[in-house]
Parts: C-alpha cells; structure tokens; sequence
C-alpha cells in the first residue's frame, strides 16, 4: 500500500540566494528536549509486522512507533526491500553489488518522493481518441543533495526527472565536539518558491539533516515544502529532525537503531 500523497503549497516570496558559508554548532545541541527513541526489540518486532502486512496506520510504522505524527513515512516493508536493506549492511556484500542495490533502493524512495508532490487532473487523447482523464506533476520542483552521500541519490531522481535542479550543501561534523560546519551551499536562485527533494541516505543522530534544513530555511525555505529522502533512518535521528521541524516530510525505508553509517565510504569506494 502506497503512502498516502501530500499537497504542498507554492511559496510566492522573492528573495535570491546563491553562494552562502555559513559555521554554527549543531541545531540539536539546542533543542529544548532530548528525543528518547524506543527500544532495539521494539523496532525489531514492528518491523516484522510491517513485513507480515499487519501495518498499523495504512503502511505507515514510524508515527505510531515514534509518535511523530504522520510528517514520517515508511516505505511499506516487502520481500525485496529487505533483501536490498540486507544487502547493503552484509560486510561480505562486494561493492557493485553494493552500489547495484542502493541504487535500486534509492530509486524506490525517489519513486514515493514524487507521490509527496503535488499534481493537478488533465485530459489526454488516447490513439484511439478516448479522452482519458489523468494527472500531470506541477512544476516548480527542484532537488537538493547532502553531500556527500547524497550525491548517490542525484542520478535515481534524475533518473525519473531528467532535467531537474539540483543544489548542493556541504556539512561536516566535528566527530568530538559535535560542532557542524557549512562548508558549501548553492540552489537554485528561486529555492525558496520550490518544494524540496532533499537528499541524504543515512540518518544516524540527525544532525546533518537538521543543519542542512535550517540552510534551506535562512534561503527562504518554508520547512513544509520540504520532503527529506533518506534510506535508513534511526529512531533516534528521525525523532530528532520532526521535533526540530515538525512540518518536513520525512521519507524512508526503514526505522532500526543501528544504521548502516559505512553507506558513503561504500557507495564511493573510499572505505
Ligand atoms: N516528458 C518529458 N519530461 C521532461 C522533459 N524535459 C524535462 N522534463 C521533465 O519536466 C520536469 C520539469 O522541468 P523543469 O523545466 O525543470 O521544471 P520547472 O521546475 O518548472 O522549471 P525549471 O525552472 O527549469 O526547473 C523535469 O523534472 C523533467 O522531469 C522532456 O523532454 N520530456
Ligand atoms: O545523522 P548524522 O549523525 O548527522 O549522520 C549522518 C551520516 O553522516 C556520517 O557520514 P559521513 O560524515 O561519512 O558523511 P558522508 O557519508 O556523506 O560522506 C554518518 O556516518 C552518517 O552516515
Ligand atoms: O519535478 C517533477 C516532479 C514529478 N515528475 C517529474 O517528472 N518532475
């Protein structure tokens, strides 16, 4: 069972960014409450009652989990999609087999992130001259990857949008301070009248997502317009992004307290 589609709004302010850099310290490090997320065993058993089709809240596990509401979206767990989530976290996995089954992963979350965008009805004439009433995607989309990881989801989402805009952001995180910088931020110049595909395979604490939206927010970012695609994701991370930003739409294929944090030195081969 498909998520369910959201409508989201068009933005009409005006402002134009291009180049910003910008340091600060991690949004999480100030939020007012800490997210506890449930347990290890909990997410396990959910996760074997998604793939026995007992699916409470149509398909959805995360907000009766996590009681997020329904901003978080799980892909409905299936056969395949565990076979490509178990794949990719085997260590003996090689890595064309490794990139093969992100990549067939990553096109199945980019497919139910263009359900989360808005479409209007149309009419077109079939060869044999039925009128077939149907729907047409509204423009004013654009993507926007997390480097570097989520450069690996750039070509599924171009796969299915050939000529989308893409921008780009650069965090790094100081592994003992927890400092994260902005090394590097460019959209495209009317960002902020667009809904965003933003892009990041893995969520462990949440921090470099947090960051990264509260970039698109000082370009003139509305968080509702926001529509986060990610992998895997902890209980933990998701938690902390919906607490920070309540109307982003959070999309991924699994809820699990160990995240497969090896997927970009992987996936480029760096490791
Ligand atoms: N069928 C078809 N679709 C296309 C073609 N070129 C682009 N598209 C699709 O149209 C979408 C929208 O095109 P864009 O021109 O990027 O739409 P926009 O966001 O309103 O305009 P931009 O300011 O150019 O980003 C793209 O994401 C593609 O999926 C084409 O030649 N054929
Ligand atoms: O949710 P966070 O706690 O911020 O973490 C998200 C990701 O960032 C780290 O990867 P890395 O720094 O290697 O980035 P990369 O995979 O994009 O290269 C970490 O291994 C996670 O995969
Ligand atoms: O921007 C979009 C959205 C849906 N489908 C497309 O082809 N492009």
């Amino acid at each position: 069972m498909p998520c369910h589609n959201q409508s989201l709004n068009n933005v009409t302010t005006g402002q134009e960014h291009n180049l910003t850099k910008h340091v600060r310290f991690a949004a999480s490090s100030n939020s007012s409450s800490v997210p506890v997320a449930p347990s290890s065993e909990a997410v396990d058993d959910v996760n074997k009652q998604r793939l026995n089709g007992n699916c409470p809240n149509g398909g959805g596990l995360g907000p009766d989990v996590l009681n997020l509401g329904p901003q978080l979206k799980l892909l409905p767990l299936n056969s395949q999609i565990l076979e490509l989530q178990t794949i990719i976290r085997d260590k003996t996995t090689s890595r064309g087999d490794f990139v093969f089954c992100a990549d067939r992963l990553i096109r199945l979350v980019v497919e139910e992130g263009l359900n989360q965008l808005p479409y209007s009805e149309c009419t077109v004439t079939t060869p044999t001259g039925h009128m077939y009433e149907g729907v047409k995607f509204e423009r004013g989309n654009c993507g926007v990857s997390i480097m570097r990881s989520g450069e690996a989801m750039e070509q599924g989402l171009r796969d299915c949008c050939r000529s989308i805009r893409i921008g780009k952001i650069l965090i790094q995180s100081d592994e003992e301070t927890q400092e994260a910088k902005v090394y590097y931020a460019k959209f495209p110049p009317d960002i902020n009248r667009r809904k965003v595909l933003l892009m990041y395979p893995i969520l462990s604490t949440g921090n470099t997502v947090i960051e990264a939206v509260q970039v698109l927010i000082e370009h003139g970012l509305q968080p509702k317009h926001i529509i986060l695609l990610s992998l895997f994701s902890t209980p933990h991370g998701a938690k902390a992004i919906l607490q920070e930003f309540p109307e982003i739409t959070l999309l991924t294929t699994e809820l699990h307290p160990v995240a497969p944090t090896h997927f970009g030195q992987k996936y480029f081969g760096t490791e």
